[in-house]
This record gives C-alpha cells, sequence and structure tokens, in this order.
C-alpha cells in the first residue's frame, strides 16, 4: 500500500505508464487502488483504513479525527486536495478551434466578447493522462463518506469540476448523490415498461437540482471574495428554485443574496425559501423574462455575481447529475435520460456530464437525450419542430410546471447543441396531460413537481409513438420536490381546475362521525377493491 509521501512524489500513472507496482495506480488524492486479483474489491486508503471490509459488530474505529478538529480541518491537514494538477478556464461556447479567447475563473465574466455564451473548458489532455478505470474507481471509492468535500455528490468529481479551487473555500450542503428510483409500479402499469428509472435530483438540500450548480457558483464566489474581488453580494432571476438554493448556500456562507421573482408566478413555498434564508427578495411585476432582463442589467452596473445559468459555472455542477447516474448503473448507459427544459442551462449541462464520462473513457457511449417542455412554454419545441430553422422568443403562458414558464431561454444555443450530438428529441405537454401525468406517478408512490410530470408525459409520448420501446433502459430526471408545489396537486384532487377533467383525482371523503356511516362508506371501497377472481 503507497503511504501518504508516496502520493506527493510519484509520478502520473496509468496502466501503460511506469508504476510503483505493475498493478497499482495512484490516485491524486490520497486513495490507491491496488488490483490484488482478478475478483474482489481491491480498494484501501493511503491512510490503512480499508474502505470496505469493516466486519458488522467490529468495534468503533480508532480512525477518528481529534476532538478540536472539524471535518475542513481535517481536509486541510491531510491536504486532500490534490487536484491541482487539473485545470480550467472560460471559453466561447462552441467557439471555433481557432479561436484563442479565454477567461480564468477568477474573472468575473459572463458573455464572450461577441456578446455569445461562455463555457468552462477543462484540460482535457491533463485528465486523460489517467484512464477511464482509474476515473471510473476513483468517483466510486467517495460515495458515501463524510470526507470534506467529497461526501459532496459534486465535489467527489472535484477534479472535472472546479480543479483549482482550494478545499477550504467550498460551500456545500453535501448535495448530490441522489436517490435513481427503479419506478417499477409506474413503468409497468402505464408504460408496459420494464427497465423505467426516476432521478430525484429534488430530493435535495432545497429541494432542486439547482443545489448542484450552486454550491459550485457560491464557493466560487467565496473564493473570490476572499481574493478581495468586487463582489459585495450574489444575485438572480428566478422561478423559485434557483432563488431558494442561492439563498441556502448563501446564507451558509455569509454573503448576502439578492433574488428577483415575477410577482404572484411562484409557489408560497418556493417564496418562503429566500425569505426564511435571510435574502433580500425583490418581487417584480413581470415575469420570469422579464426579472432575467432587469437582473443582467443590474449585475453589469453594481457588484452583484450573477447566479443564473447564464454563469456557466453553474452549469458545471449540475453535469454531476449525468456521471451519478452512470455510477448508479455501475457505468452502464442507459438509452434514454429525460429532462423537462425552461431556461436550458440543464439540458446542456446533462450532454456535458455524459460527454466527458465519454472523452475520458468512462464509457463508450451517451445516451440520447430528450428535453420536454410545457405547452404553454415552449420556444424550443416551437424551434425543434421547424427543423432547427428560426428560433422564435415567445411570451411564457401560464402552466402548472411554473418553474418552467420561461418564453426566452438563455441557454437555447447550448441545449441545441446537446440535443443536436445526442440524436436528441424536444417533446411538449398540454397542462392536463402534465398534471395526468403527475397524479398518477404520485398513484404508485412517489410525490413528483409539474416538471416531471411535463418529463413524463414526453416518455409516455414516446412510447405510445413507439420510439422509446417497453425494454429501454430510460431515466425521467425528477428536478425539483413535491411538496414545493402542492396548491397544484390540492387543485387537482379537489377537481377545482377550470377545463380540466382531473380523471385521476382522488378527494377525501367527507363523513359523519359515527359508526354506520364510516362502515358504509368503509364496505363499498373495500368492495371496489377487492381482487375478483
Ligand atoms: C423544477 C425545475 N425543473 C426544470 C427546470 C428547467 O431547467 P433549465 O432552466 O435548466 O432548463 C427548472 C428551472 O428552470 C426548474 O426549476
Ligand atoms: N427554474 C429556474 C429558472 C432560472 O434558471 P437558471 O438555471 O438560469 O437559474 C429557477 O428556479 O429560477
Amino acid at each position: 500500500m503507497a503511504s501518504s509521501s508516496l502520493f506527493h512524489s510519484s509520478p502520473l500513472c496509468k496502466p501503460s505508464f511506469p508504476c510503483p507496482s505493475p498493478k497499482s495506480t495512484v490516485f491524486p488524492t490520497h486513495f490507491t487502488i491496488k488490483a490484488q486479483s482478478q475478483t474482489g474489491s481491491p480498494l484501501t486508503q493511503s491512510n490503512s483504513a480499508p474502505i470496505n471490509p469493516t466486519p458488522p459488530n467490529a468495534a468503533p474505529s480508532k480512525h477518528r479525527r481529534p476532538a478540536d478538529e472539524n471535518i475542513r480541518d481535517e481536509a486541510r491537514r491531510k491536504n486532500v486536495n490534490h487536484s491541482h494538477r487539473f485545470s480550467a478556464k472560460y471559453v466561447p461556447f462552441n467557439a471555433d478551434p481557432s479561436s484563442t479567447e479565454s477567461y480564468s475563473l477568477d474573472e468575473i465574466v459572463y458573455r464572450s466578447q461577441s456578446g455569445g455564451l461562455l463555457d468552462v473548458q477543462h484540460d482535457m489532455e491533463a485528465l486523460k493522462k489517467y484512464d477511464g478505470e482509474y476515473w471510473r474507481a476513483l468517483f466510486d471509492s467517495r460515495v458515501g463518506k463524510t470526507t470534506w468535500p467529497y461526501g459532496s455528490g459534486v465535489w467527489s468529481k472535484k477534479e472535472w469540476v472546479l480543479p483549482e479551487i482550494d478545499s477550504d473555500d467550498i460551500v456545500s450542503a453535501f448535495e448530490g448523490n441522489s436517490n435513481l428510483f427503479w419506478a417499477e409500479r409506474y413503468g409497468k402499469q402505464f408504460l408496459g415498461m420494464n427497465d423505467l428509472w426516476v432521478k430525484h435530483c429534488g430530493i435535495s438540500h432545497t429541494g432542486s437540482f439547482k443545489d448542484l450548480g450552486m454550491t459550485v457558483l457560491v464557493s466560487q464566489v467565496n473564493r473570490l471574495r476572499k481574493m478581495n474581488r468586487p463582489v459585495v453580494g450574489v444575485g438572480c432571476a428566478s422561478t423559485g428554485d434557483t432563488s431558494a438554493a442561492l439563498s441556502a448556500y448563501c446564507a451558509a456562507a455569509g454573503i448576502p443574496a439578492i433574488v428577483f421573482l415575477p410577482a404572484n408566478k411562484i409557489s408560497i413555498a418556493q417564496l418562503v425559501q429566500p425569505i426564511a434564508n435571510g435574502a433580500f427578495v425583490l418581487s417584480i411585476d413581470t415575469d420570469f423574462d422579464g426579472c432575467m432582463q432587469l437582473i443582467r442589467e443590474v449585475t453589469a452596473e453594481l457588484p452583484i455575481y450573477l447566479a443564473n445559468s447564464l454563469n456557466s459555472l453553474r452549469l458545471e455542477g449540475q453535469k454531476t447529475a449525468a456521471i451519478e447516474i452512470l455510477q448508479q448503473f455501475d457505468w452502464e448507459v442507459p438509452d434514454w435520460v429525460i429532462v423537462p427544459g425552461g431556461n436550458l442551462g440543464n439540458i446542456y449541462a446533462f450532454y456535458k456530464g455524459f460527454h466527458m464520462c465519454k472523452e475520458l473513457g468512462l464509457v463508450d457511449r451517451i445516451p440520447r437525450l430528450v428535453c420536454a417542455q410545457a405547452a404553454n412554454a415552449n420556444p424550443l419545441y416551437l424551434y425543434f419542430k421547424s427543423g432547427w430553422k428560426e428560433f422564435k422568443p415567445i411570451r411564457a403562458g401560464t402552466t402548472f410546471a411554473s418553474a418552467i414558464q420561461i418564453g426566452d431561454p438563455v441557454s437555447i444555443d447550448r441545449a441545441v447543441y446537446a440535443l443536436k450530438n445526442s440524436n436528441g428529441i424536444v417533446e411538449e405537454a398540454t397542462e392536463e396531460e402534465l398534471m395526468d401525468a403527475m397524479a398518477q406517478a404520485d398513484s404508485t408512490g412517489m410525490f413528483i413537481c409539474p416538471h416531471t410530470g411535463v418529463a413524463l408525459s414526453a416518455l409516455i409520448k414516446l412510447r405510445n409513438s413507439g420510439v422509446i420501446g417497453p425494454t429501454d433502459r430510460t431515466v425521467v430526471v425528477s428536478t425539483a420536490h413535491g411538496l414545493k408545489f402542492t396548491q397544484s396537486k390540492i387543485d387537482y384532487h379537489c377537481k377545482d381546475i377550470k377545463d380540466m377533467a382531473c380523471r385521476f383525482a382522488n378527494p377525501p371523503v367527507e363523513v359523519k362521525a359515527d359508526f354506520g356511516s364510516v362502515m358504509d362508506v368503509l364496505s363499498k371501497y373495500l368492495l371496489s377493491k377487492a381482487p375478483k377472481y
């Protein structure tokens, strides 16, 4: 087994390189992989604590940090920050290969010289010095631990996210590592599918996938502030989830958060999140696109750092959900991944995560991507249907999927790139379709948000048309927790929605407080449920 000092001095090592031992690989962190034999788990930590084989009744490990030390101090002492041999920078998104324009991640810049989007470009040559097996084993070795900062599903991929940030500057709630739920009953009963999965990104610190991106952005802001860069606060426009995540991470780091919300267009549960977390909340009489325009103007004038996904740092965190899906399938690639789309950063983040895994040899292909939009807010769908001829922003109409009520998505170019390069598809869902899909999913034990209902509706359409087959391994990305959207569920189950049949409503039965009445309704219910032989 390698000692800590070996890690500081040994050269990069992969099977084709000269290695200390022909069968061992040295991690840039304090882990080693030791190939013991063709079978068995070879992972051991350099501090000699075995990762796996603690016997069930073993006495508590003596391997504890000193009592006056916290996990951040412990990481500092062990200097777990070995990712410095990797680097990343901003470049214009999808730039011509001859372009030399680039910016340090420590610069405050959101747009390229020509006004286009930016992308975070990693030093792929440095990352490629390690093979796919190496990265798979490294990432797998960090799951389920509390080692700072790798206990986070995002920071467990630190070398691919923000390789140069000091672990000390990271602001994390150990986000990510979300449940990949086997939708056994829903798949079987409603779709005739046996390999349907729901990636529950909304079962998270603030209840949505935004936590994945926000830990990265706020960590970088933390670093910039320590470097005395002019960042007084961090701001965003939001349909409710970005603002919740921003406010929580800023509150954890003691950084002022400013959020622009479209008045009366987000749920109460979402509104209360930034309020409770002490953000400066502006409720503005416009829609999300109007708020987005205003925050862009304001952040150009004031020392407020922009936290929307126009800022490509966010997508570096969000892409880890794609890597996590592959990891949860033991690095087998699903056939389809369906993502609800609004401002359209996330669909590109998924593409980027999958593509990096392919480029670095962790997998040999990427899944086909589907972006699902509400029919009332469907600019990408219309563009797709036009054969990618002409993009026209729209004024988004009201939708129960309120977090994707967006008519002029900032990441339109990123989304088109992701879809074209993954043989992707765009689908849409009417209000009735998305609410019915949500109710059906809930009736099989989930509790999803309306945006996940949009993604499920897309799946239903693609199954009905035969595009997605019954045995295709399919992942639906659930983007927020259903508890943020209880009012829409109540309206549905009370059949209180104009022009909607609410076919799967399950309203409470009002019954008199006497034994006979209760027995009557229960008997009827049990009869309706009794198995028919
Ligand atoms: C719950 C939820 N789902 C989906 C989306 C769409 O993500 P994106 O804007 O990255 O397309 C958002 C935000 O826009 C959201 O808050
Ligand atoms: N749904 C988002 C809309 C803004 O998206 P972003 O990813 O660009 O921040 C929200 O919750 O605000």
